[in-house]
């Protein structure tokens, strides 16, 4: 997969060189290119935004270095054999990013993040490249932030982990919250490790049984009693086949 950024805070981006990202880079499992919006101004100030027409509060991005990057990102993309280029602009007004979108992005060959700052980009600009390629805009949450940057880092590392071969096999995916499967959307219940006993605190008996089917099922009564208590809206999406009511130790 291909990934590019433009930005004007590109230093922002470096938390795209370790971990989990840092290592599929290494592996060439992703192709990661930051530009700087910078490099698309020409005046003595670099200046990429201007005043909102009709008046209100901030400024907005100007439209002519947006465009002139993003067609050189796509210029580059292409002539390093690239295709199928989506973008992706995170924003407080986009769809809500869930990780079935994170699975949908996953099978792109190729993103294009366009992270603003201000209070956004000029709405042409998208208007422009929809007629060319797919535009997700996405929201990674009920909150405003000052940019896009952190969204960027919150999509890529939830894109990059569903990669072939990203996340080793003892850190599968396959069960995650909103992964299929018995478990599906539900949320992670309570995790244990060694020592057996820490300030007084034992392990849930059940986990040191060995019982495999006992262990299953009680991971998922307290996947549902985590999701009861913290996602409630989540419960109503679950497949009741998963709960056999002789089964649940509620
Ligand atoms: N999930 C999530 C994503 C973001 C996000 C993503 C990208 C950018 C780029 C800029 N900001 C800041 C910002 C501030 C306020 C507004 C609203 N404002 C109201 C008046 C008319 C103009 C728009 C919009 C943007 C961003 C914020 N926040 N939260």
């Amino acid at each position: 997969m291909r990934l590019d950024v433009v930005t004007i805070f590109p230093e922002y981006l470096e938390p795209l060189n370790v971990s989990l990202v840092g290592k599929a880079r290494a592996r060439g499992q992703l192709d990661v290119h930051v530009h700087d919006l910078r490099d698309w101004t020409y005046d003595r100030h670099n200046t990429v935004d201007d005043t909102p027409y009709g008046g209100g509060p901030g400024m907005v991005m100007k439209t002519e270095p947006w465009g002139d990057a993003l067609d050189q990102t796509l210029a580059d993309g292409y002539e390093a054999g690239a295709h199928g280029p989506v973008l992706v602009v995170p924003t407080p007004s986009g769809r809500p990013f869930t990780q079935e979108l994170a699975v949908e992005l996953s099978e792109r060959p190729w993103l294009i993040f366009t992270p603003a700052r201000y209070e956004g980009i000029d709405r042409r600009v998208m208007d422009e490249y929809a007629t060319r390629v797919p535009v997700y805009e996405v929201s990674i949450g009920d909150y405003v932030l000052a940019g896009g940057e952190a969204a960027v880092l919150v999509v890529t590392e939830a894109v990059a982990r569903l990669l072939p071969g990203v996340l080793g096999n003892a850190e599968s995916h396959r069960d995650d919250s909103f992964a299929p499967g018995a478990m599906a959307n539900l949320l992670e219940g309570p995790v244990y490790t060694k020592p057996p006993e820490w300030r007084g605190r034992a392990i849930p008996e059940v986990l040191l049984s060995g019982h495999h089917g006992k262990i299953a099922r009680w991971r998922r009564d307290e996947a549902f009693r985590r999701t009861v208590a913290n996602r409630p809206d989540l419960i109503e999406r679950c497949d009741p086949a998963a709960f056999d009511k002789k089964d649940r130790e509620i």
